[in-house]
């Protein structure tokens, strides 16, 4: 399967605009607005990062951007775009129907918030990097293939030895990195993470960062995350997006938005952080809007 390669050089890698999203009403329960109105742009290259309070819509987000609400899932309510329109490279994900997300998916790839502990118990963490290669061509020379996950592992610190282990068998941390590798076998053009550090061990998170700024500097690249983890943020120079109650509550870089810390929020987030860890803030890397 062939790239998408933008037609315009101005084409963004992730269009946000005035997006709302809305749990559908479901039995007693009525529709539950996750986000309100919310504009961002991604430009390839760029980091972003979503920080907020539990509940303030940071995961709504990323699935509609991931066009989650087309994939089936056990859960009763998925949330749908209701208002504005969100373009990921190049398509809107309003208007994506479930047969391209073979497609999209290719280029695009989402990391889920509970990637970890979903992982198909009966493959080892090399099948499970694999897979989504071996999904989309059964005769993926089985070399090239082993080489690809082997190195995917190696990115992401984890021992060889863990290629033939269960997802079982495996520390949480290491389960979440089989889960980002796995999201990476594509070599996707955009990755969507949802904590992609979550579980990960201090001592190896700088795999994380490093993977992201390879890719990034190898060429077309953008990443969204949902993050709580400031050192990544500032690791990778990405812009922040804080929300609260699903709408902005602040845009800039880490430090920038700490040391104003206007909204209630950002004034809790720099209180915990404690003064030590806070510094000065810098250039913004990413234009949101
Ligand atoms: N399946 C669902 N049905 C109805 N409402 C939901 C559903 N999932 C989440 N919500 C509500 O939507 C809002 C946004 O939730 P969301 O999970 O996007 O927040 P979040 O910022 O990602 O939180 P967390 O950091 O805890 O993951 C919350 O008020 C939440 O209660």
């Amino acid at each position: 399967m062939e790239r998408v390669t933008p037609s315009s050089p101005d084409l963004r890698a992730i269009v946000v605009d005035d997006v709302s999203v809305d749990f559908p009403a479901h039995g007693i329960s009525g529709a539950h607005r996750a986000v309100d109105g919310v504009s961002l742009s991604v430009d390839w290259g760029d980091v972003v990062a979503i920080m907020g309070e539990s509940g303030s819509g940071k995961s709504s987000l990323l699935r509609v951007l991931a066009a989650d609400h087309l994939r089936p899932s056990g859960q009763n309510t998925v949330p749908q775009i209701v208002g504005g329109e969100a373009r990921v490279n190049g398509s809107s994900v309003r208007r994506l129907r479930r047969r391209d997300l073979p497609r999209f998916d290719f280029d695009v790839a989402f990391l889920r918030q509970d990637a970890a502990d979903t992982l198909d118990s009966e493959r080892t963490a090399a099948e499970i990097v694999a897979a989504p290669i071996l999904e989309r061509d059964r005769r993926y020379n089985r070399k090239s293939l082993d080489m690809r996950v082997a190195t995917l592992m190696d990115e992401l610190m984890l021992p060889l030895g863990a290629m033939g282990k269960y997802p079982f068998e495996l520390s949480s941390g290491q389960r979440q990195r089989v889960a980002l590798a796995r999201a990476l076998a594509l070599d996707p053009k955009i990755l969507i993470a949802d904590e992609p550090t979550a579980g990960i061990d201090i001592s190896v998170r700088s795999a994380v960062s490093d993977l992201v700024d390879r890719r990034r500097q190898a060429g077309e690249f953008a990443a969204v995350f949902v993050t709580h983890d400031i050192d990544l943020v500032r690791a990778l120079r990405g812009s922040v997006f804080a929300l609260h109650s699903g709408s902005v509550v602040g845009v800039g870089t880490v430090d920038g938005l700490l040391e104003s810390a206007e909204h209630p929020y950002l004034t809790a987030l720099a209180h915990a952080i404690g003064p030590s860890r806070r510094r000065p803030g810098r250039t913004i890397g990413g234009s949101i809007t």
